[in-house]
């Protein structure tokens, strides 16, 4: 990779992006958590680490369908039999026989204890009697009724899960910040647990502005650009995991663009608007929300961040409720990385998930790219495992702004300020996107 210092870099005043993001995500709290069933609780993220209130498994239990025996009684049959504990088979016609005294299921709850050679027929979850220490699988016997033949001695302790050997009652199942998935709901309900402290899924909407924009459903006609943005963007809310809400288009009518927001206010812990971020007279998001009133500033401040895509980013509150609202702008992909680079971490952090960036890896790149001086850059990439370890990154044709590049990416190369060419084989940092393929 070349490093090289671009004194324009300086000169031209864009604050670097690790410092923007900075004072952005400062400025937003986590929502205030609430208690919520399990069956509710998916995709949610815990606000308090949580704890097993009892074990897992709670009681000493069978593994497996068979017998639960004394181990040495088996043992003490199988040596006057002649067999090797652990050999298979039934040497010179003598056999291991124990009495079968009793049928346990997993619903059985009595007490019960073994006589000497006697065993149980238990089913898997069956509590085990007590003085039990081994359980022999149905297919290793004759699968009798009364007596069972033993084919095949287990070792002490087979087919046996004993209370609390996977979870013990106090231990720790997940820290506040961890996503609720299936299996941390499997855990909870296992160890006894019918509620959880969460963070309400944080309720993101989205707003498109222009005069241009028309609905999906039709191809862009001269004067008219489909509204790709407002679509796209609650899609990607939708999958960090917030509540998303498409408002859909707002022209560039300053009291309709202000009414608007203020409405939703009501029902946003987030607003995302795109359009309208540039510095002339039609830039209406930016204009309508930076404008002074009664000698204050307006509610959004517009910053020119080094970033690239996506260069001006607006962000701040609007209405009484100081809801915040970040501003994205109008072009598709720079929208898109705009989206990924400010609103995926806000609204991760609105809703208590950590961390709130996507991981990265260090990945061989297989293709020499330029990228612009003192911008940092975030290009659709496709990454892939390498044999033997690590991993390749091929950047997609068309550059950053391509939205079948986007499509197709499942990384984003992240070339730094001063990375103005990266050679074929030099090591850069790849974001990993989340795809389901
Ligand atoms: N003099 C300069 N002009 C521009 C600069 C600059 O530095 N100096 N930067 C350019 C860059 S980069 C971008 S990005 C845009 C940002 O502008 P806005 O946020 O004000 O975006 P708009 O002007 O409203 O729209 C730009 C473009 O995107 C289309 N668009 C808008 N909304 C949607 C939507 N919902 N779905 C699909 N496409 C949308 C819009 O029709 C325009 O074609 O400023 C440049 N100008
Ligand atoms: O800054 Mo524009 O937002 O590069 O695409």
């Amino acid at each position: 990779m070349t490093a090289t210092a671009d004194p324009e870099a300086a000169a031209n005043e864009l604050t670097p992006l690790a410092d923007y993001l900075g004072s952005v995500l400062r400025r937003l709290r986590a929502l205030p958590p609430l208690d919520l069933d399990l069956t509710q609780s998916y995709g949610n993220v815990l606000a308090e680490d949580v704890v097993a209130p009892h074990s897992y498994p709670a009681f000493d239990q069978a593994a497996v369908d068979g017998y639960a025996a004394r181990w040495d009684d088996i043992a003490a049959a199988a040596r006057s039999a002649g067999y090797a504990a652990g050999h298979g088979g039934s040497p010179g016609g003598r056999t291991v026989r124990l009495n079968v005294v009793g049928d346990l299921g997993a619903a059985s709850w009595r007490p019960v204890r073994l006589t000497p050679n006697a065993c149980f027929s238990v089913a898997a979850g069956a509590p085990l009697p007590l003085t039990a220490d081994v359980v022999v699988p149905v297919e290793w016997t004759d699968q009798g009724m009364a007596a069972v033949e033993i084919y095949r001695v287990p070792k002490r302790g087979y087919g046996v899960r004993r209370a609390g050997e996977e979870l013990p009652a106090g231990t720790l199942l997940a820290r506040a910040g961890t996503y609720v998935s299936p299996a941390l709901v499997a855990v909870f309900a296992a160890t006894g647990l019918g509620h959880v402290v969460v963070r309400p899924s944080p309720r993101v909407v989205i707003v498109a502005t222009g005069d241009e924009l028309v609905d999906v459903g039709r191809g862009s006609q001269p004067g008219q650009v489909v509204d790709a943005n407002s679509h796209a963007l609650t899609a990607a809310a939708a999958e960090v995991g917030a509540l998303a809400y498409r408002v859909g288009i707002c022209d560039d009518d300053p009291e309709a663009l202000r009414g608007l927001l203020e409405d939703q206010t009501l029902r946003a812990d987030l607003i995302i608007t795109t359009g309208g971020t540039g510095t002339g007279p039609g830039d209406m998001v930016r204009r309508i929300l930076t404008r002074r009133e009664g000698g204050r500033a307006g509610p959004v401040t517009f910053t020119e961040v080094a970033l690239y895509p996506g260069t001006s980013l607006g962000f701040g509150t609007v209405g009484a409720e100081e809801v915040p609202v970040v501003c994205l702008p109008g072009e598709t992909g720079a929208a898109m990385i705009g989206f990924e680079v400010l609103a995926r971490p806000a609204i991760n952090l609105l809703a208590g998930a950590e961390p709130v960036f996507r991981p990265s890896v260090r990945a061989h790149l297989l293709e020499t790219i330029t990228s612009p001086a003192g911008l940092r850059e975030f290009r659709p990439a496709h990454v892939a495992e390498r044999r033997g370890g690590g991993y390749t990154v091929q950047p997609l044709a068309g550059g950053p702004r391509t939205l079948s590049g986007l499509a197709e990416a499942n990384g984003l190369l992240v070339l730094g300020e001063r990375v103005t060419t990266a050679a074929a084989g030099s090591t850069v940092d790849v974001l990993l996107l989340d795809r389901r393929r």
